[in-house]
């Protein structure tokens, strides 16, 4: 059976249309039929497309000696144009350098802040850019240690008493443990300003994977967007490199919220537009399938378990 796609972007400059492939929502069923089959034929070719996205673009500052420490993976660079950048300490070289890079969301162009899992050497950093971005939430979509492996360093205090990093203090008011996730919330503190930022942890994916089954990833962008409603403030997201689960994450993100007003997704034009800010945004295959996965769980009402 032939596919429909939405035909009404026709009227667009070719290289619009190459940059996104709308299905129709009501055709969305049929549509993972078809890239499915064959062992997910379709799904191979549709990804190896992306492959190149956003590649030419240049990550100077992220290669300067007194930076390269700051990066976990040094294959896993931020673009300088879309790199956030910390208020800079004096004249000190590199003050202003975190591997971080504002990535779109459904209800803004740099909804999000994409970074790396803090090094014990960056968390100060790390902390100086949730205060100094005004972010109001954390999500954490890695477990610290994975398979024997560092992926992640703690950089939150293990219990109620207050930790300073940097000229940050950081301390759990409260922690809600759930199946698949934690949901905590912190109190920052710098100088005479306080303020308390939610922090969203994601305990079961597992590095290079997909959440199993898939709706639990619905259920906990669910229970985040529940308690964080959309507004000018950026959400810091974090895997161990910062590109395929977080890229998973938002991605997802941005369509159920799009499946509430439009009849179509564009789930290959969203992965398109993360990977002009940040590399590998969505990594692997298997998590660009696991979207589609998702969405169809909600599609067909298989989603819809108790509320966390
Ligand atoms: C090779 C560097 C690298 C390590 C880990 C990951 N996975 S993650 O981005 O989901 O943390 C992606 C890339």
């Amino acid at each position: 059976a032939t596919e429909s796609r939405t035909n009404d972007n026709m009227s667009l400059p070719d290289s619009v249309i190459e940059t996104s492939r709308p299905v129709r929502i009501e055709n969305f069923s049929n549509h993972y039929r078809i890239m499915s089959a064959d062992s997910d034929f379709r799904f191979s070719e549709e990804f190896e497309e992306l492959k190149h996205v956003g590649r030419d673009q240049p990550c100077t500052f992220s290669d300067l000696p007194c930076n390269r420490p700051k990066n976990r993976f040094t294959n896993i660079l931020p673009y300088d144009h879309s790199r956030f950048k910390l208020q800079p300490v004096d004249d000190e070289e590199g003050s202003d350098y975190i591997n971080a890079n504002y990535v779109p969301g459904y209800n803004s162009p740099r909804e999000f802040l994409v970074t790396q899992g803090p090094l014990h050497s960056t968390r100060d950093d790390f902390w100086r850019m949730v205060w100094e971005s005004n972010s109001r939430a954390i999500i954490m979509l890695t477990r610290c240690v994975e398979k024997g492996r560092e992926k992640c360093d703690h950089y939150w205090p293990y219990d109620t008493m207050p930790v300073y990093y940097g000229d940050i203090s950081v301390q759990i008011l409260n922690e809600s443990r759930y199946q698949d996730w934690n949901i905590s919330e912190f109190m920052l503190c710098r100088g005479d300003q306080q303020r308390v930022i939610r922090h969203f942890h994601f305990t079961t994916w597992p590095d290079f994977g997909v959440p199993n089954p898939p709706h639990t990833l619905v259920r906990f962008v669910r229970a985040f967007r529940e308690r964080v409603l959309p507004d000018q403030r950026p959400i810091v997201v974090h895997c161990s490199a910062g590109v395929g689960r977080s890229g998973t994450f938002i991605c997802l993100d941005r369509i159920l919220q799009q499946i509430l007003v439009c009849d179509y997704v564009d789930i290959f034009g969203i992965v398109y537009a993360m990977r002009k800010e940040r590399v590998w945004m969505v990594q692997t295959e298997q998590q660009y399938i696991c979207i589609h996965q998702c969405l169809l769980a909600v599609l067909e009402g298989k989603d819809l378990s108790s509320p966390q």
